[in-house]
């Protein structure tokens, strides 16, 4: 499914409320106008109320119902957006003109907060020009170098996502820089241990191969050119990536590099959190609503 398609497929009576921390931001806007006029959501756009204003003007939403403004300082703006979820006002989080670090702070607060005792965990659907699924891309944005345990729950994350989207049974792609087992490389040890986990039952909803190394992952030629078989290599819906750096390399290298299109959330937390990087395009954080929607949508039925 194409995000196109994805953002097609939600109708008016999925509609749901996103509480956006931070919203003075045109590219922000821009997002709520196209998800508004939609009617696949209503707004509470907390943060500067004056700049707010100002862009909602802009945009010709300024008379709009349904969009609520709450006056916050950036030091307030994420933890008045996260308490606009918690307490049942709002459906969805959305990051706006805000440090990723700042609001997942916000979402992990103990009283307010959005956690639910599993990891939370960023996942990225992209739209690759020339590859023929989409892929999703996990931890890109939250999680800075996870253990064994923290990586096999940022799987079913990513694979629960997949599914609500409906991929049936998403194949993962654990990768490395090699797909032999080095010693000296834990993301080499680690792909292997959550393939066995896998393999007898520790992680459900998918199909784990690993290591892989990229190339190995999403191209059966190469794959084949390495003599390497199996349910995954060559046709990943999911790449399992071994720490942030990686992922967040190549969360921005298929954006700036390939013209890759990207709807991102985080995931496991009480409800989904809209997370593009603050310079993504108001387009990206439109398909990032439509999937937090959907991802609701799924876990409702
Ligand atoms: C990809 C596009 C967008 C981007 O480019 S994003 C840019 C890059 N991303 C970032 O800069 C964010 C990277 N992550 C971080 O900064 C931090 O890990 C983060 C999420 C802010 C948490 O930092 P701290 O608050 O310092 O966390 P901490 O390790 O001291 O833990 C505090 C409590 O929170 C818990 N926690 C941390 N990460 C969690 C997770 N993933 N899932 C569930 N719980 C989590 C942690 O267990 C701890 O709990 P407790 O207080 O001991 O009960």
């Amino acid at each position: 499914m194409e995000l196109e398609h994805l953002l097609n497929s939600i109708t008016a009576e999925n509609k749901k409320t996103v509480a956006v921390a931070a919203a003075e931001d045109e590219e922000v806007i821009k997002s709520v106008k196209q998800a508004y006029e939609r009617g696949i959501a209503s707004f509470i756009l907390v943060g500067n109320a004056e700049k707010i204003n100002f862009l909602l003007q802009q945009y010709n939403l300024g008379d709009a119902s349904d969009l609520q403004i709450i006056e916050a300082n950036s030091g307030q703006a994420a933890l008045e957006a996260v308490k606009r979820v918690s307490s049942g006002q709002a459906d969805i989080l959305m990051k706006g003109m805000i440090p990723t670090s700042d609001l997942l702070k916000a979402v992990l607060n103990k009283e307010a907060g959005l956690r639910t005792g599993k990891i939370l965990s960023h996942v990225a659907a992209f739209e690759v020009p020339g590859y023929d699924r989409l892929v999703f891309v996990t931890d890109s944005g939250m999680n800075i170098n996870p253990d064994l345990q923290q990586k096999a729950q940022i799987i079913e994350n990513a694979a629960l996502i997949a599914k609500g989207i409906g991929v049936r049974m998403p194949k993962v792609a654990v990768l490395a820089a090699v797909e032999t087992i080095n010693p000296s490389m834990q993301a080499t040890l680690d792909a292997s241990a959550l393939t066995v986990m896998n393999k007898r039952g520790q992680i459900s909803h998918c199909i784990v191969e690993g290591p892989l190394a990229l190339d190995n992952a999403i191209s059966t030629e190469a794959a084949e050119h390495k003599g390497i078989s199996g349910e995954v290599a060559g046709k990943a819906d999911i790449l399992l990536v071994p720490a942030i750096e990686t992922g967040n390399a190549l969360y921005k290298s298929l954006i700036y590099f390939s013209g890759a299109k990207v709807g991102a959330v985080i995931a496991g937390a009480r409800a989904p959190i809209v997370l593009t990087s603050r310079a993504d395009s108001a387009e990206s954080k439109l398909f990032s609503i439509a999937l937090a929607v959907k991802t609701l949508q799924h876990k409702n039925t």
